[in-house]
């Protein structure tokens, strides 16, 4: 019995690839990432990319959030903005920069504006009340930990405080979804699992609210993805590496049956090993 439908699409991305001046660094990349609908779950989608250091994934990323414009080919999302019509699904659109949640590998804080201040600042261009602006944002800090610490200043943080800081700041200000540039990287056993409930609570928060994020840590990636890409070098004819980074392989843990489970799986112990295989392999 499926547990789970797809709906519309809300990532198209078709034909893309980046070259800084002759260098091509991505190439041939598409895939489409549709809504995923489960009874009675608000679920959001989990999609992570795995591969070797250097082979293009925070290159993609720049594309995804429409940070970048990519040398060929296009990256659509869901146009929310569009009028429905009836029983049809919202059309899809250009990603502009703005539409889309970034945290990048080295993302900043504003020095001079305590958390609270930051997250109004997040919300400013919602049309809420006030009122429901705060309750919104009250909530959030609750949920990840930081309403303790929300009057204090960045360089006041633990590292691991910043961090959520700097995601809920985008989870806050954007609509469509959120990528992330490896989101565990320099944080503690604590500090990742802190990470892992937020983004679950993230998730859950909306069927629309879909994280991007890639790791080196590929446990990880598969205890929360429910697709996952391996960026690689494809294989010549000849057996030689193509030195220029495309989507090797697809893991759809969905239909592997390993997507929201609680417990890891001697399947997810195998399926670690597969993606292992496919990284190094590319
Ligand atoms: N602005 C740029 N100009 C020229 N080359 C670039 C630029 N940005 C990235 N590159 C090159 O593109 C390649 C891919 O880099 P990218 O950071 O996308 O890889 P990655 O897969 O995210 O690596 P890592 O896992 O180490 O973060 C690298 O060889 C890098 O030197």
């Amino acid at each position: 019995m499926a547990t789970y439908q797809h709906a519309e699409a809300i990532l198209h991305v078709e034909n893309v690839g980046v070259a800084y001046g002759e260098k091509q660094i991505i190439e041939h990349i598409t895939f489409t990432e549709k809504d995923v609908l489960r009874p009675d779950v608000v679920q959001g989608q989990t999609i992570a990319f795995v591969g070797r250091s250097g082979r293009g994934k925070s290159t993609l990323f720049r594309s995804l959030a429409g940070l970048e414009q990519p040398t060929q080919g296009e990256v659509m999302i869901s146009d929310l903005q569009a009028p429905i019509k009836e029983g049809e699904n919202p059309p899809l659109r250009k990603v502009r920069e703005g539409d889309v949640g970034f945290v990048s590998q080295n993302y900043v804080l504003f020095r001079h504006k305590t958390i609270q201040q930051a997250m109004e600042f997040a919300m400013r261009k919602q049309s809420l009340p006030a009122a429901e602006k705060d309750k919104k944002i009250t909530q959030y800090l609750k949920d990840w930990g930081l309403y303790a610490v929300r009057h204090q200043y960045p360089n006041e943080l633990s590292g691991g405080q910043r961090q959520r800081t700097a995601i809920l700041e985008q989870v806050l200000s954007s609509t469509n979804y959120i990528i992330l540039d490896e989101p565990f990287s320099g944080l503690d056993v604590g500090n990742i699992q802190n990470a892992i409930n937020a983004f679950r609570l993230i998730n859950q928060s909306h069927e629309l609210a879909t994280i991007i994020f890639c790791t080196h840590d590929i446990d990880l990636a598969v205890e929360m993805a429910d697709s996952l890409y391996v960026l690689g070098y494809p294989t010549n004819a000849d057996g030689t590496l193509h030195p220029v980074g495309t989507l090797v392989k697809h893991f759809d843990l969905k239909t592997r049956g390993l997507a929201w489970k609680d417990h890891f799986s001697p399947e997810h112990k195998a399926l670690v090993e597969e993606i292992k295989e496919a990284i190094l392999a590319s």
